[in-house]
Order: structure tokens, then sequence, then C-alpha cells
């Protein structure tokens, strides 16, 4: 029987959180109810309520988005452009080829974004202001609350289209 607070889990995905440090697939682990905590070792006392905040990452964090539509786009129309017709494949090799533009420092990322991004931030460099968890769609957040300040996040698929995300703070 697990002490009080504690859950055991099967990780199925690799990456299961920030405290593991070998990342395995179908290995048990012990999840604190409380605070999402995970662990690989066998708890031998109840879960402590009280998490010491860093596990779950930042509370909110600042990014830049260059945001290429798609025609499976939930709303395939932008100020760029009234009706977007260009296919999913089309976009990823768009999303791809300015990642490579930024990461390169042929251009910066405000340069493409405000030219390119079918998001209305592009008007801001594609500065989207801080947010917290639950604002953003999951892929989104997911990938955001995963950058560390300054990185670039490989293209991130949304309802919206496909994304280059930048963490600013
Ligand atoms: N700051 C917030 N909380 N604003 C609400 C975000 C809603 C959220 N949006 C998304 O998840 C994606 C990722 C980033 C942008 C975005 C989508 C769309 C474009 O895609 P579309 O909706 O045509 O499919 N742009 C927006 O929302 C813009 N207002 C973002 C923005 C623009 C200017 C200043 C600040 C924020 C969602 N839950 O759908």
């Amino acid at each position: 029987e697990l002490p009080a607070g504690w859950e055991k889990r099967l990780s199925r995905s690799t990456g299961v959180s920030s405290q593991m440090d070998e990342i395995v697939v179908g290995q048990h682990y012990y999840l604190n109810i409380y605070t999402k905590e995970s662990q690989w070792d066998r708890p031998d006392k109840p879960a402590d309520p009280s998490g010491n905040g860093k596990a779950d990452g930042p509370e909110e964090v600042q990014c830049s988005h260059l945001l290429v539509k798609h025609s499976g786009s939930r709303r395939p129309s932008s100020w760029r452009e009234e009706n977007i017709t260009r296919s999913k494949e089309e976009a990823l090799e768009m999303v791809k080829s300015y990642r490579e533009q930024i990461a390169s420092g042929k251009a910066t990322f405000a340069e493409l974004a405000s030219k390119y991004s079918d998001c209305s931030s592009a008007r801001r460099g594609g500065d989207l202001g801080p947010f917290s968890r639950g604002a953003m769609q999951k892929p989104f957040e997911q990938a955001a609350f995963t950058l560390k300040v300054g990185e670039l996040s490989s293209p991130v698929h949304t309802d919206s289209g496909i994304h280059i995300i930048q963490r600013t703070a």
C-alpha cells in the first residue's frame, strides 16, 4: 500500500516531468497528487501537500510567435490574406524556412513575424504579452512553458495553424 497522497503511474511518454533525469518509457513512477510532482523512487512517507513550487515551471511566460495558417486552420483568414488556401505541408516548409533564417541570424524574429505571421500579433513583432497556463491552446502552451527564455521552438501545430514560438520572458 502506498503512503497517503501518492499515486503509482506508468510513464507512457518520454520526458515525464522536469524532476526526472533519465527518460524511460514503461517505467512506474510516483505522483504527488497535491503538487503533481513526480519521482521514480517509491515513497515511504505521506505526500507533502505544500509543493516547493518549482515543479511545474514558471507561473507565467511571455512569448512571441510567428503563425503560418493553412487550408485546415480553424480560421483560414488573416490580416495578410483574406482566404488562406496553402496546404499544411506548404505552411510547414515556410515555417521551417523562417525558423532557419532566425536561428542563423539572417533575420530577426520580429522582422519575420511582422511581415509573415497570420496572427494579429504580427503588428507587435509577434509579441503575445505575458500569459499563464490555460490561456493558449494546449500544444502552444506546452511548448511555451517548456522553452527557456530566449529559446526558439520547433514548429508547433495548433488548430490555428503552425507556429514558431520564442520565449522572451
Ligand atoms: N493573450 C490571450 N490570452 N489572447 C487569447 C489567445 C487565445 C488562444 N490563442 C491561441 O492559442 C493561439 C496561440 C497564440 C495566438 C493564437 C491564436 C490566434 C490566431 O489564430 P486564430 O484564432 O485566428 O485561429 N491569435 C490570437 O488568439 C490573438 N488574440 C493573440 C494576440 C494578438 C495580439 C495581442 C495579444 C494576443 C486560444 N486559446 O485560442
